[in-house]
């Protein structure tokens, strides 16, 4: 099980395992050397910032190049739902009218590409999916099943350990063609390339030009809406001494985050978040456990609102978010890789040729 690692030490081991070099030639494979950090950063346990500077000390700015990008990739999404805080509910560029749910033969895993349905049941069970298994099932959903992007990037979204709300609805967006305006499309060679099998003579074993007019495969008609909820535990207020309480989100378990201070550190899951956002048991559980890391850390399930009413002259103070932007308390920033380079760019390209340009500092270190 990949996520199954929750202890600060094993995630810095986990860092200092990352082969930059390796990963810029077959990160794209399923086999690749990938660094699977992804359910530690989405949620702030560590930045992309701290990886990109450990990996500096380590490699040249060339080697450590296609991995950067990556982590850019999340910047690039972050700063979208800066831009939108909507971004998973409204179409950035409103495709054309889609189906509401999501094919029932995906969510059961029974599409009959046998390496993505595999993938599903190892989804369900480890919380984890490859990036580029990821693209081929939000393909299915929308670029041949047309459907809209809504109800299957939930359904992903529910299961991942590393679910983050900008980059899952930003990523199926970009794949359904309404953050761009281009569709992602692959087929059936594509798949048996980077996942390693010999799989012919299903739906996808076609040249692109057909996939780009195809009908929706039988398999992919029928729609369902998975159920998707969240139990989270009755905590009830906490008790809290009166001056700082520090707040931490599902998004923000960084353990050096005002780590001197003396503070109260709570994390809290609000319902009403959860009912916007749900995330399975196995996900919530992995959550709770990496607040391992945060000595004294108190849970409390329940609105902000209530308790701010419980503890009027308490000084809250959490780090910014959009999804957590109506608290009414401080917020500190976020850590960047580029702080400088913010707002909307209508595509990935245009904003990396601006980080670029601050990044290359680096290139003659
Ligand atoms: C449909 C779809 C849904 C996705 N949903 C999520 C999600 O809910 N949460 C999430 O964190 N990522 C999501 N991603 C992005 C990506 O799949 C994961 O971040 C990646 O698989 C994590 O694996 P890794 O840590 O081994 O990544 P590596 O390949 O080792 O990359 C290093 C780091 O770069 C960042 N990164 C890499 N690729 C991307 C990307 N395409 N977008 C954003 N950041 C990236 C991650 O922080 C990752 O940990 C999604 C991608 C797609 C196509």
């Amino acid at each position: 099980m990949l996520a199954d690692k929750t202890s600060f030490a094993d995630i810095l081991e986990q860092i200092d395992r990352i082969d930059p070099v390796a990963y810029s030639k077959n990160r794209n494979y399923t086999s690749g050397a990938v660094s699977n950090l992804s359910p530690y950063i989405s949620r702030g346990v560590v930045s992309g910032k701290f990886i990109f500077e450990t990996l500096l000390s380590r490699y040249s700015y060339a080697q450590c190049h296609t991995f950067m990008k990556q982590l850019l990739w999340r910047e690039y999404f972050q700063r979208l739902q800066q831009h939108f805080p909507d971004v998973a509910y409204r179409e950035i560029k409103p495709g054309q009218s889609r189906k509401r749910g999501m094919p029932l033969s995906v969510m059961l895993g029974k599409t009959g590409i046998t390496v993505l349905d595999d993938a599903i049941s190892t989804l369900y069970l480890t919380g984890h999916m490859h990036n580029h298994v990821r693209l081929y099932i939000a393909s299915l959903c929308c670029t041949l099943g047309k459907c809209h992007f809504n109800a299957p990037a939930a359904w992903m979204y529910y299961h991942l350990s590393d679910g983050d709300v900008a980059s899952n609805f930003g990523s199926w967006q970009w794949v359904a063609g309404t953050l761009t305006g281009k569709p992602y499309h692959a087929n059936q060679n594509n798949v048996n390339e980077f996942t390693h099998v010999k799989q012919y003579h299903t739906f996808l074993d076609t040249a692109y030009e057909e996939l780009a007019v195809m009908q929706i495969p039988d398999v992919l008609r029928e729609t369902c809406q998975p159920i998707l909820e969240t139990i989270l535990p009755d905590t009830g207020l906490p008790q809290l001494e009166q001056g700082t309480t520090l707040l931490y989100t599902h998004y923000n378990l960084d353990p050096f985050w005002h780590m001197d201070d003396r503070a109260e550190r709570l994390l809290v899951l609000e319902p009403s978040h959860f009912k916007k956002f749900p995330i399975s048991e196995f996900v919530l559980k992995f959550i709770i456990t990496l607040t391992g890391n945060l000595q004294g850390i108190k849970l409390y399930c329940g609105e902000i609102d209530a308790l701010k009413r419980a503890y009027p002259d308490m000084r809250f103070l959490a780090r910014e978010h959009p999804l957590f932007a109506h608290w009414d308390v401080a917020f500190d920033e976020r850590e960047w890789i580029v702080p400088e380079v913010k707002g909307f760019y209508p595509s990935f390209s245009k904003y990396y040729k601006d980080c670029q340009k601050k990044l290359s500092v680096y290139e003659h270190r």
